[in-house]
């Protein structure tokens, strides 16, 4: 593959990653990842953001690097926006083909090179406002972005070009192949790309939505023709579309989101499964869009996209050994990690003799600000009264997101 030319002198060097493997050994990647560094060329060269080595991106990147005429030993500059190995993995390595590589990082960054990489020598700290002339008209800024996703995490902004190297902010799963552009993209990948971005966001970022929020507010300071991320497409044509969604995706941390329902559920032996239609059924019948996953055959990272966008929440649970079933005690608590709060939500469940799941569940759903009905436990199968009333309460839950969501607009 060759770099891709974003701008005169700004390149798109890019790793495509398969499907193998999970994102931070636990997200599942069925349709990869891109790992995206970008080469400025003024009088000096700088590279912003490096890869891990997985999947030979250290090779996909050096053939790339070479379609330009550059090799790892002529970078004179190493920008490093965030530490994490996705980023920083083959540090060591292409400081010892570049002894004299410099590398700049934020503050926070620097005990982290040397604890990850044992590298003290050549690195220098920059901070919101300082900036690096690379000649040529060329010129970065750095601005801290703290906790967009870890505390040293900074964004580096060209000038004459006006484009942001966001590095996680404004990312998706999802490999891109040759295309580099959003605007590139068919109507079917644009789709397949939101449905990834979110997903990215709700498994990645969400957990630090309020200083995302913060982040944003400080770019309102720069102009910017271009949004070019660490991850998925960058956006030349309307840049603002992404900024738009995160800051959407940022405000549905703490509800409402969209008038939609997400649906997990999880049974033994089929008597909570019993639940499930009637329940969905009222849900229906009022209109709703619902997304239902069955656990743990389906993995967390998909119900927690849903989750994040949705007001409504049901839970279909047994009770195992006095407390929520696994699977389902394992959901709650992804949920819980990523602040996935005040959400209206509903459980039903099947126990044997005593229960016990709710008692559990209560201990979540009220540190997470939920707002619950009334639970509907049935001892064994479910009688045709339970099955009648799940019904009800699946269209109440549903009367009431969209009562919820009017209210909010
Ligand atoms: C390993 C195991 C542990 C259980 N622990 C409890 C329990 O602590 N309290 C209870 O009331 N029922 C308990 N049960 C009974 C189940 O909650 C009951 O069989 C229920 O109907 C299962 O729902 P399901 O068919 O949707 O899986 C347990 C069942 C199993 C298999």
């Amino acid at each position: 593959m060759q770099a891709i030319r974003i701008r005169d002198g700004i390149y798109r060097i890019s790793a495509n990653i398969g499907n193998k493997d999970l994102f931070e050994g636990i997200w599942p990647l069925p349709n990869g990842v891109s790992l995206n560094s970008y080469l400025v060329k003024g009088e000096k060269i700088a590279l912003i953001d490096l890869v891990k080595d997985w999947d030979d991106a250290p090779g996909q990147i050096a053939s790339q690097l070479a379609s330009v005429g550059v090799s790892f030993d002529q970078i004179d500059y190493l920008i490093i926006n965030h530490m994490e190995p996705d980023h920083t993995g083959w540090l060591r390595e292409l400081r010892e083909k570049n002894p004299k590589l410099q590398i700049l990082a934020s503050k926070k960054s620097i005990p982290l090179i040397k604890n990850f990489y044992g590298i003290e020598e050549g690195v220098k700290a920059v901070s919101s406002g300082d900036s690096l002339d690379l000649g040529d008209g060329k010129t970065l800024f750095f601005e801290d972005t703290p906790n967009v996703h870890w505390p040293e995490t900074m964004v580096t902004w060209e000038r004459s070009s006006k484009v942001l190297f966001s590095c996680d902010a404004f990312g998706s799963f999802g490999a891109m192949g040759n295309k580099a552009f959003h605007d590139e993209l068919s109507a079917s990948e644009k789709d397949f790309f939101d449905r990834e971005t979110l997903r990215y966001y709700a498994n990645i970022v969400s957990t630090f939505s309020p200083f995302v929020e913060r982040a944003i507010k400080k770019l309102e300071n720069l102009e910017i023709d271009v949004v070019a991320p660490s991850h998925g497409p960058i956006w030349r044509e309307e840049p603002e579309k992404i900024v738009e969604q995160y800051a959407q995706y940022a405000s549905w941390m703490k509800g409402p989101a969209l008038p939609e329902i997400t649906f997990v559920w999880s049974s033994m032996y089929g008597n909570t499964q019993r639940m499930v239609e009637p329940v969905l059924e009222g849900i229906r019948s009022e209109g709703v869009p619902v997304h239902v996953h069955r656990v743990p055959q389906e993995h967390v990272s998909f119900v927690l996209a849903d989750a994040w966008r949705s007001t409504g929440i049901v839970l279909g649970m047994p009770t195992y050994e006095y407390k929520m079933f696994p699977p389902m005690a394992h959901v709650l608590d992804i949920l819980d990690r990523s602040h996935v709060q005040s959400r209206t939500a509903f459980r039903f469940g099947s126990y044997g003799w005593s229960g016990g799941a709710q008692k559990q569940l209560e201990e979540f759903t009220s540190s997470m600000k939920w707002n619950c009905m009334e639970a509907l436990e049935f001892a064994g199968a479910p009688d045709a009264d339970d099955l009648a009333l799940g019904r009800e309460r699946g269209a109440e839950l549903a009367r009431a997101v969209k009562k919820m969501c009017q209210a909010d607009k």
